[in-house]
């Protein structure tokens, strides 16, 4: 492999699911899942991408291979199906190609968190800083009743602001967290 194609093994990028992978032995101090290495290595990391220092960690890679792609949505609904989820949260852009999948297999509403102005409806938001940048989540007023339990759905999490806004947009509900 090249040097962009490097795996999450290799990478000092965000945590995604290279953070679930200790080897073919444990996780959490069960046997590690044997498809969470294949999920891993399909993760192309891209050192200063889209700026110097910092290492982007690539799912498109993954999304190349149905079979792992599969392992990837199939492992969340093996976690989630017949929890009482109501719905999953999926954050733009990259939780809406994971979220819709999982949404459907469990028998769960999908709800976009979307960057501003995109959602037509009132909506609440949340400003939150990136890696490179600040920037603002939107979901729209009614898409959750009180005391849903709702999944939110990204590819990584890196400094963990994207993820805290999602959590602010859905704070009055159970939320439960869930990273790819
Ligand atoms: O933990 P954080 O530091 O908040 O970073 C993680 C977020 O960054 C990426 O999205 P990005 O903001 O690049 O948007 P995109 O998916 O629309 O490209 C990623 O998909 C997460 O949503
Ligand atoms: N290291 C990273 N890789 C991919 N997407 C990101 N978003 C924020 N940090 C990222």
């Amino acid at each position: 492999m090249g040097e962009q194609e490097s795996n999450n093994s290799e990478s000092g990028g965000g945590g995604g699911v290279e953070d679930m992978v200790e080897g073919p032995a444990k996780e959490n101090g069960r046997a590690a899942d044997p498809r969470l290495q294949a999920i891993s290595d399909a993760i192309r990391v891209v050192p200063h991408f889209p700026k110097p220092g910092i290492m982007f960690n690539d799912i498109t890679p993954l999304l190349l291979r149905p079979s792992v792609f599969k392992d990837a949505v199939d492992m969340f609904v093996e976690r989630y199906r017949g929890m009482g989820i109501a719905a999953v949260a999926g954050i733009e852009a990259r939780g809406f190609i994971f979220g819709p999948a999982i949404a459907l297999a469990i028998g769960a509403k999908f709800i976009p968190l979307r960057k501003p102005k995109k959602l037509p409806g009132e909506v609440i938001s949340e400003t939150y800083i990136l890696e490179y940048g600040t920037d603002c989540l939107e979901m729209h007023v009614g898409a959750t009743e009180p005391g849903e339990r709702v999944v939110v759905v990204d590819d990584l999490v890196a400094t963990g602001g994207t993820l805290s806004a999602a959590i602010k947009l859905l704070g009055e509900y159970h939320v439960i967290l869930s990273s790819i």
